[in-house]
């Protein structure tokens, strides 16, 4: 049988690295041991012959390829808890452990609803007696649950969910309820076909008052029959853009009746005679949304690091043209074109990884804080976890189709991977919290953080160079700090300029709904510019930090990419930069000019940089004195394509 011979031209491309794989790769799984770590469930994976395909997925009928992911689901989750079991730093929650080892199946889990949001709820939400109860069940698949909270009529609106569960207190139970059709659970992934029991999220009633949504762990189907229980209806919801095999379903209730200890009591509680105990932050009861926000981070960088993989090798190993006649044809990775959409690609998965690690490690240190009673850090969490999901699900899925396309029909094919791989971040988009209405949610923080900055009072980290502006004068020099600083400057005028669209609105007879409602797509633009400005100072950061513990090799071309990244969005928002004359921001003096203003020039090149190994650095150097901004470029190696 022919083996299989690596092409030429890949094998050349590897033997010009200029830096040691093996410690890239290391930094890339956070660790040696966590490149051990991954390294044997992959091998444990790679020799499991059930997990490779005989038939190409997309041939198998819908239920052959339901089967199929069960199957493989069951045995991808032996692997996890023999692993997590056997390792216990292999932390089955900690960004994209348990995503890696269940997207090794290709196709997207039945499971993953189960270990993504309903283990993490009975952690999160259930009461020490309850996760005594069920949380050793769960993690050993003894139940199978899912999350059940969207209805068909409400996903983002979680106030106007239409489920209700009214404690009566003549049994000690609560009765659950879809009243009309819109409130049928509609999307948990798993509900089909999978799931027996699930997180189901819910109007609490008692005593004829409703206390707003809570959670209750509700079992759907027979633990013996699978079938559902009396009072149940559910099925699967059919076919979608992709997640195939997620196996989403809906959910429907006739007055079922749950045990009270079925409420997650770990925040509010009912007590038997019906009283209700309000807990320290009712926002508590969206803990699990905020995990898993947090999670999409990580794994919207793995995906894409996927994606990119593919489309570098590819364009490695494609030839195609001949621009210089009787010459070989090149390699597409020659053409400047194909660099600029496979490059920031590469960058952008270093980028959303580190800053995934980030927000991961300040996940971790809000939930300690909240163990301790203390809610402080919350506000800012949920927006940083907001607003970095909706960024980084976004980026990710475009530059995933963008990998697509640089690949020709060849990325078309379902065999290159990219469709599953595009219907998987696609959805992250979308599902945990949709794309506008999270950067909705940031705005309505940096709204209360420009009146607080205003005051001159103290920012929370992710905001403080709002004030800062009006002390510091920034001595802007020639760098990549530069260019940060510029982002900040760029976030601290949309804000500014959202928010006096509000006062404007206002001001001309609008109530504040109105006014937000008018103002929102300048609000939707300074949280993405609030976010990009946290992506480009994370990624920076976390290069200068790690660089010193790495060889130099390493360290030039990690921190180059850093550059490319800030350098292409620099690019990509340059209107926003030319829009931004800054004299140190104080309230009266920090004004937008437009295009047409004759005091801004400016040499901005157009040009992009031509090989990872030069990078055209982009700074902005402002001249306070005449308030003009000169972009200046400076190259940094050879051979700048571009062209002004
Ligand atoms: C890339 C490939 C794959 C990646 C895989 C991911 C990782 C794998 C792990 C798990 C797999 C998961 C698979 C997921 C499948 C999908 C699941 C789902 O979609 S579950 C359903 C998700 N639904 C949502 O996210 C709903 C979104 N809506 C909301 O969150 C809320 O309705 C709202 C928009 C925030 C508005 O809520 P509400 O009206 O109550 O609030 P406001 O009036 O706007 O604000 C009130 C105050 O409360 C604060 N707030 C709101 N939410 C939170 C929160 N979560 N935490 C903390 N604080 C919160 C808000 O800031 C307001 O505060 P103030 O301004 O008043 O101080
Ligand atoms: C693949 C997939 C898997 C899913 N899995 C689950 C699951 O397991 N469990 C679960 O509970 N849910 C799940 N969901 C549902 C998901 O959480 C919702 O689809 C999501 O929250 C969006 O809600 P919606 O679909 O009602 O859209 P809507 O909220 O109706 O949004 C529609 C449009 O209205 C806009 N809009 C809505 N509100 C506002 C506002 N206040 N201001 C401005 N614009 C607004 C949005 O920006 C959007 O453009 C899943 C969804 C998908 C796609």
């Amino acid at each position: 049988m022919a083996v299989n011979k690596v092409n030429e031209d890949l094998l050349r491309e590897r033997a010009r690295y200029t830096f040691n794989i093996e410690e890239l790769t290391n930094f890339i799984d956070g660790g040696e041991e966590g490149t051990r770590n991954r390294r044997e469930v992959e091998d444990m994976v790679i020799h499991v012959k059930e997990l490779h395909d005989e038939v190409p997925e997309d041939y198998l009928s819908h239920k052959e390829r339901y089967e199929n992911a069960v199957k493989k689901g069951c045995i991808l989750i032996d692997l996890l808890k023999e692993h997590v079991l056997r390792h216990s730093s292999f932390d089955a929650y900690k960004p994209s452990n348990m995503y890696r080892v269940l997207s090794m199946a290709k196709e997207v889990s039945p499971v993953l609803l189960h270990m993504g949001m309903f283990v993490p709820t009975i952690f999160g939400q259930a009461s020490a007696e309850q996760q005594e109860e069920w949380l050793h069940k769960a993690l050993m698949l003894e139940i199978i649950g899912t999350y059940a909270q969207t209805e068909l009529g409400h996903g983002t609106f979680l106030r106007g969910l239409e489920t209700t569960a009214t404690y009566d207190p003549s049994t000690e139970e609560f009765v659950l309820h879809s009243p009309t059709l819109t409130s049928y659970k509609w999307w948990p992934g798993g509900l089909g076909q999978t799931a027996n029991h699930c997180i189901v999220v819910a109007q609490l009633y008692s005593r004829e008052k409703c206390y707003g949504v809570h959670a209750f762990l509700v079992q759907i189907r027979d633990s013996e029959t699978h079938m559902p229980l009396p009072g149940i209806k559910v099925g699967d919801i059919g076919p979608k853009l992709g997640f195939q095999t997620a196996n989403n379903g809906f959910l429907g209730f006739d007055h079922f009746r749950i045990p009270r200890k079925n409420m997650l009591m770990r925040n509010a509680q009912v007590l038997k005679d019906g009283r209700y105990v309000k807990s320290k932050s009712d926002k508590l009861t969206y803990g699990t949304m905020m995990l898993v926000r947090v999670m999409i981070v990580s794994d919207a960088a793995y995906e894409l690091s996927r994606a990119a993989t593919i489309a570098a090798r590819y364009s490695a190993v494609r030839r195609q043209s001949m621009p210089r006649p009787g010459q070989p044809e090149p390699q597409i990775l020659d053409y400047v074109t194909q660099q600029h959409k496979v490059f920031i690609a590469i960058a952008t998965s270093h980028a959303l990884r580190l800053t995934g690690g980030w927000l991961w490690d300040a996940y971790s240190s809000l939930t300690h804080d909240l163990d301790q009673g203390n809610l402080d850090q919350l506000p800012e969490l949920h927006a940083l976890a907001c607003c970095l999901k909706a960024i980084s699900s976004r980026d990710s899925n475009s530059l995933v189709e963008q990998c697509r396309m640089s690949c020709g029909g060849h990325g078309y094919m379902s065999s290159s991977n990219f469709p599953t791989i595009y219907g998987a971040t696609a959805a992250t988009v979308t599902y945990e919290g949709e794309y506008t209405v999270m950067l909705l949610q940031t705005a309505r923080y940096l709204m209360k953080a420009w009146k607080e900055a205003l005051g001159g009072i103290v920012l929370t980290p992710t905001v403080a160079y709002m004030v800062t502006y009006n002390k510091a004068k920034p001595a802007w020099v020639n760098t990549p700090e530069a260019i940060i600083q510029g982002f900040h400057a760029v976030a601290v005028g949309k804000v500014k300029e959202a928010a006096d669209g509000i006062e404007y609105h206002q001001n001309s007879g609008k109530d504040y709904e109105d006014a937000w409602n008018a103002a929102s797509v300048m609000l939707v633009k300074a949280s993405e510019c609030y976010c990009r400005a946290i992506i480009c100072e994370t990624f920076w950061k976390e290069i200068q930090k790690h660089s010193r513990s790495m060889s130099r090799n390493l360290a030039v071309v990690l921190q180059q990419l850093s550059e490319l990244y800030l350098s292409y969005w620099v690019l990509e928002r340059s209107g926003d930069f030319f829009q931004v004359r800054t004299v140190p921001l104080t309230r009266t003096k920090f004004e937008f000019v437009s295009f047409a203003s004759p005091k801004c020039h400016c040499q901005m090149c157009t040009g992009f940089v031509a090989h990872i190994t030069s990078v055209v650095v982009l700074a902005v150097q402002v001249s306070i004195q005449n308030l003009t901004l000169t972009f200046c470029t400076r190259k940094r190696n050879e051979f700048d394509i571009g062209s002004c």
